[in-house]
């Protein structure tokens, strides 16, 4: 129907997108403010190796963005423009985000390529804070995948609305509706085909789009020329089936839609893009897109499907915290680009020209030469450049508007801050894990030390689970974070970014103490002999401070309640009891690792005369605590993570022994299509070097993700080996 005459109008369609790129990316530079509604700020979601940065490539290539495709881990060597870091390029995954903008149908579309790796959720978490929609990418062999559920109850949190890609229909085993059977049973999300393949495995040919109900084909070197034409018959009866699932699908989300297919009439197509629309945007609905992006087929349409179905900025509601008032109160944005301004940074990058801040406005308009206000600390800054980035290249702006996503340069802040023209305002923050694990580190040369030390800090702002404290007596510095991983990647990246070789130590885990009991103290601090004497009595209780402390949303904090009445204890002691009381939180008795949930109530005191003081306070508090703690049910907490493995049938029984043997609790099993999936809650302790294990179990073909779920008591026979090694450690520091 379209043939040549299509060929071409696409040819020509693809190179005016290209010249509209270029013309609008000078535009752009001009009058950087971007109407809202042709705007939309998605992420690519997905488990590890699913086609992410290969699906991203794509995108800049077929929007003009760049003018040839390289392969992650091509024969060129050139690597694929969003893996910009030289380890992403040599390991072939995506470590760091990168953000970037292009433009599609007379749409500016921000894309974050979020990492799939567990161990940096924080970027998945990070990204999806700030964007509007989703992509959730599916391989179309392996379909639901560890991290796809991972990324899905992130999804989920933020109420990202999302479009589905399943890509890899050239893979070996492809089954696109086997995906979709697994999408809605085991993410529970309701979600329906909007296209099926012609073809799959080496037999792909094009995509039939079940709404305009045409075949579409990829024509050119690199599949850029969209071909339309009607559907051949072989595929017919397919489409007529799928289209029928799709729109019985929609029937039950839209009455206009229910009637006309109970009165088997005629369903407009507008109507039927509207109500996916709207049901995306509501969360009740996904529609399925799907192709091979390494094949390059179907790209093209699901960039269609962000810009038809995701929302723009407008249609999602943002709040803000009014930290002027003291229960900060939630202050809904408008996308008024002459409002005050209002931009939450969200990520940070260090490169060759300073520290580049990633920003999203939420209300009014950043401007270059500007005065901006830091909400968490006050400082005052004046933004001197700014610029839009493409993976890692960048043009300069002069504004950027409500909804927009750009980069600040020469900004010191942390990531997560909120900046603002003067409006005491603070966006909500972002969620982030505690460290599970740590390891100790040095530079192998003592003459590295300061660039070591700065390189550490650079990263620590870069990424709130990354963590770096100093023993104090040791002066060994131990890093923390999310996984062996996780703090692997940062030794590699000192050695490779800042030339620093290191020796790391042994990982160990992240132990926390806590009481279990409610425990009634009378405290007596007295030394009067000889000197200026001491004298300080306290009274009151120690409990916890939460009703279960394994509850994974539970408040773990400390809490300190000054409950005296009366005149036995005068004011002046009172703030040098609860310092002493959070001075001991710190260090737990135990362990040394930190006490989490645990109340404190003062009731009463008595002072002497001439010898109490704010010192003789303190060393009461000290004493109370540690006599509270060991009457107290002083109990040690490990981190337990939430384990999933995925392993053909076969291996079951050497899975489930494997992980009993690391002391794990089976939460859930499945049996599907050959594979044996559980989920298992396992201390982190017992999962040093699971992967190897697994791998050597499996032929290398199991898969496991792990995240942190809680922390946990534990187990009776363990308490004495942690408390053993830790007066070892002791020892050894103070022979120092
Ligand atoms: N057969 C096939 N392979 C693909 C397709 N898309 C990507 N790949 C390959 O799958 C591997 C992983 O692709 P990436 O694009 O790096 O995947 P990713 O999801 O970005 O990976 P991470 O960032 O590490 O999570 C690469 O070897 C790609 O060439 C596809 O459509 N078909």
């Amino acid at each position: 129907m379209f043939s040549l005459g299509a060929r071409l109008t696409a040819k020509s369609a693809f190179r005016a997108n290209q010249a509209t790129m270029a013309s609008i990316g000078v535009l752009l530079r001009r009058f950087s403010v971007v109407n809202p509604a042709i705007m939309r700020n998605i992420g690519i979601s997905a488990h590890i190796d699913s086609g992410k940065t290969t699906f991203t490539e794509r995108v800049l290539f077929y929007t003009g963005r760049i003018n040839a495709i390289h392969e992650v881990r091509g024969s060129d060597n050139v690597g694929a423009t969003m893996d910009s870091m030289e380890l992403e390029r040599e390991k072939g995954i995506t470590i760091q985000s990168a953000a970037t903008h292009t433009v599609w149908d007379n749409h500016h579309v921000n894309i974050i390529d979020t990492p799939g790796h567990v161990d940096f959720t924080i970027e998945v978490e990070r990204a999806l804070r700030v964007l509007d929609g989703g992509v959730l990418l599916l391989c179309a062999a392996s379909g639901v995948q560890p991290q796809t559920l991972t990324v899905d109850k992130q999804m989920k949190r933020y109420d990202v609305p999302r479009i589905i890609f399943i890509n890899k229909l050239d893979r070996m085993g492809a089954d696109p509706f086997k995906c979709i059977k697994q999408v809605r049973d085991r993410l529970n999300i309701n979600c329906a085909a909007v296209q099926i393949p012609m073809g799959t495995e080496n037999g792909l040919k094009g995509i039939i789009d079940l709404i305009e109900m045409e075949a579409v084909y990829f024509d050119g070197d690199n599949g850029e020329s969209v071909r339309r034409e009607s559907i051949p018959d072989s595929f017919k009866e397919e489409a007529d089936d799928k289209r029928e699932e799709l729109i019985s699908c929609l029937a039950e989300l839209n009455e206009e839609i229910e009637e006309l297919y109970l009165m088997e009439e005629e369903i407009p197509k507008d109507l039927i893009n509207s109500c996916i629309r709207e049901n995306t945007i509501n969360l009740k609905f996904a529609p399925v897109f799907m192709g091979s992006a390494y094949k390059n087929t179907g790209i093209q349409l699901a960039l269609d499907g962000v810009v038809k179905y995701l929302p723009d900025p407008t249609e999602v509601v943002n709040q803000a915290l009014d930290i002027s008032t003291p229960e900060e109160k939630k202050v809904a944005l408008e996308i008024d680009p002459k409002k005050p301004f209002v931009g939450l940074a969200f990520k940070l990058e260090e490169n060759q020209f300073g520290q580049l801040t990633y920003l999203r406005v939420y209300q009014g308009t950043l401007k270059k030469g500007q005065f901006l206000y830091n909400s968490a600390t006050g400082e005052k800054i004046k933004l001197s450049r700014m610029v839009r980035m493409h993976s890692n290249e960048m043009e300069d702006i002069s504004e950027a508007g409500p909804g927009d996503i750009c980069a600040m340069f020469g900004v010191e802040c942390a990531s997560g801050e909120t900046f603002t023209t003067g409006s005491k305002l603070a966006m909500t923050s972002i969620h982030v894990p505690d460290p599970v694990m740590s390891l100790t580190i040095k530079p192998k040369d003592r003459n590295d030390l300061t660039k070591f030390l700065n390189a550490l800090r650079r990263f620590e702002r870069e990424d709130p689970t990354f963590v770096v404290a100093q023993n104090p007596e040791s002066e060994e510095i131990i890093i923390s974070g999310m996984g062996e991983l996780h703090l692997f990647i940062y030794a590699e990246r000192l050695r490779r970014e800042y030339d620093i070789p290191v020796v790391v130590g042994n990982p160990t885990v992240n132990y926390r103490e806590t009481v279990t009991e409610k425990y009634e103290f009378t405290y007596l601090h007295k030394k009067q002999s000889g000197g200026a004497g001491q004298y300080a009595k306290i009274m009151g209780y120690v409990e916890p401070n939460t009703e279960d402390i394994t509850d994974p949303e539970a408040d773990t904090s400390n809490l300190f309640i000054d409950a005296t009445k009366g005149n036995n204890l005068p004011n002046e002691y009172i703030p040098a009891i609860e310092k002493a009381f959070y001075e001991c939180c710190k260090k737990g008795p135990l362990t040394g690792y930190p006490v989490i949930g645990m109340k404190f109530v003062l009731t009463d005191g008595q002072v002497h005369v001439v010898d109490s003081s704010q010192m003789a306070f303190a060393l009461a508090t000290q004493g109370a605590f540690r006599e509270s703690y060991s009457s107290g049910g002083g109990k040690i907490l490990e981190p337990i993570m939430d384990v999933q493995v995925t392993v053909d049938a076969d291996y079951q029984q050497g899975i489930m022994g494997g992980l009993m043997k690391r002391r794990g609790t089976m939460t859930d099993t499945k049996s599907q299509d050959g594979m044996f999936i559980v989920n298992a809650d396992v201390p982190l302790a017992t999962m040093f070097g699971y992967a190897t294990e697994l791998r050597g179990m499996t032929q290398g073909l199991g898969e496991f993700s792990m995240e942190y779920k809680n922390h946990a008591p534990v187990e009776e026979y363990e308490i004495q080996d942690i408390i053993e090694a830790y007066k070892k450690k002791q020892q050894e520091e103070s022979d120092f």
